[in-house]
């Protein structure tokens, strides 16, 4: 039974949305009208309907053959001048991605003081994370979205901390996507002069993982707030799965439009994350992406961000420089360039101006 509650008082509404685990997912359910303050954001952090191309959308490539020299030029050729494309024929069960997707709303649709277990301050591990928005903390205004992040230490960490409602299809569909991260990766690094995917690279291309489970739920006033605000991802690699709702933005590269991400059924997103561009010293590129709030439907989408260990020096690679390029970014400690991107909100591509020259 959902309380009645008067949210002019903005210190209420975050206890209920933040600390209560009810999430904005409790809010919209409670179909109150109009959007509640806290979430009107400015109009510079809205996605300008005018600036979207309608005609034009980010690469589709067919992973049947990947060492196809073709499909290999596409995939570099995608990350370098799109940053984002998406893949189909890539191996993973559409069984597992449908199987993630109804574990993502299982998880959602616990009650509030099931779900309240998972937020930091309750938790026993830093591991799995319940928020809403971005960084409830750090937000001024809120983002129209809830989400569930787990950091992937161990199949027996998981078992011990994950939510039991979602954790085994959260690993399969883990364990399901390694061979397709494998292979980009593979194909990535040749236009980097790196021989070949081993012990020495690795780690620092794909040493860490995290996955999340995103929830947008109906929102009263869509437009005047957003799912995600524009950002740029900090992984080397996102593996996104979306549902059948769309609302997934993309920016041209070098440009002030934008494209959707239209759901094809059975596909994954794929985008380039900053630890990649700074390691390809600019080559691929990590582009900005923005979700809107939809007014009718709720929306899931689960990405798997792939990382360097949080102890990894990342920098320009020794390869790349060799080839007489002038270094771009400096070398930083991974976990400390997380930290930054965790401590402000979205806010465009600007996370990356922490490792520029
Ligand atoms: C777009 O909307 C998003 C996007 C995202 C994520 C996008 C990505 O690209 S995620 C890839 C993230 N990379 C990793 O997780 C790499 C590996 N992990 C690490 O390096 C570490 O886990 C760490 C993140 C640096 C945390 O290390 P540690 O020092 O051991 O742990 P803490 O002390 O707990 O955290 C330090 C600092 O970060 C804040 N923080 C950590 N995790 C989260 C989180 N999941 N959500 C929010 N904030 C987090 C934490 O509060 C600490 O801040 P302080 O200011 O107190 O130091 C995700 C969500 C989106 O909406
Ligand atoms: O929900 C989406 O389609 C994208 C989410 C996203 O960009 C993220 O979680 O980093
Ligand atoms: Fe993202």
């Amino acid at each position: 039974m959902a309380p009645s509650i008067s949210f002019i008082d903005t210190d209420k509404l975050k206890t209920f949305v933040v600390d209560d685990g009810h999430g904005v997912k409790g809010l919209s359910e409670l179909k109150i009208k109009p959007l509640p303050e806290l979430f009107v954001q400015p109009i510079e952090k809205r996605l300008d309907m005018s600036k979207v191309v309608p005609h034009e959308s980010i690469p589709v490539i067919d992973m049947s053959d990947p060492e196809d020299p073709e499909v290999m030029k596409l995939i570099c050729d995608a990350a370098e001048n799109w940053g984002f494309f998406q893949v189909v024929n890539h191996g993973v069960p559409i069984r597992v991605l449908d199987d993630v997707k109804d574990a993502a709303k299982r998880f959602f649709s616990l009650p509030a003081d099931e779900k309240k277990k998972y937020l930091f301050k309750n938790n026993p591990t830093k591991n799995v994370r319940l928020v809403t928005s971005f960084i409830p903390e750090v937000d001024k205004v809120y983002e129209w979205k809830d989400y569930l992040s787990c950091f992937y230490v161990s199949d027996d960490e998981a078992f011990a901390f994950w939510p039991s409602v979602c954790r085994d299809q959260l690993l399969e569909y883990m364990k399901e996507s390694e061979p397709l991260i494998k292979t980009l990766l593979k194909v990535l690094i040749t236009r980097l002069d790196l021989s070949k995917l081993d012990e020495t690279n690795e780690p620092f291309l794909m040493g860490s993982k995290r996955i999340n489970l995103n929830y947008y739920p109906i929102c009263p006033n869509p437009e005047l707030t957003v799912g995600v605000g524009s950002h740029s991802d900090v992984s080397t690699l996102t593996i996104l799965l979306q549902d059948e709702t769309g609302g997934l933005y993309v920016r041209k590269l070098d440009s002030d439009n934008w494209v959707h991400v239209p759901p094809i059924k059975g596909s994954l997103t794929i985008n380039i994350g900053d630890a990649l561009q700074i390691m390809s010293n600019g080559r691929y590129k990590s582009i900005e992406h923005h979700v809107v709030a939809n007014g009718l439907e709720n929306r899931v989408s689960v990405p798997i961000f792939v990382n360097p260990r949080p102890s990894d020096v990342i920098g320009p690679l020794p390869q790349v420089i060799a080839r007489g390029e002038k270094a771009l970014y400096k070398h930083v400690l991974y976990s400390d360039y997380v930290k930054h991107f965790y401590r402000k909100p979205h806010n465009g591509k600007d996370t990356i101006d922490f490792a520029k020259v």
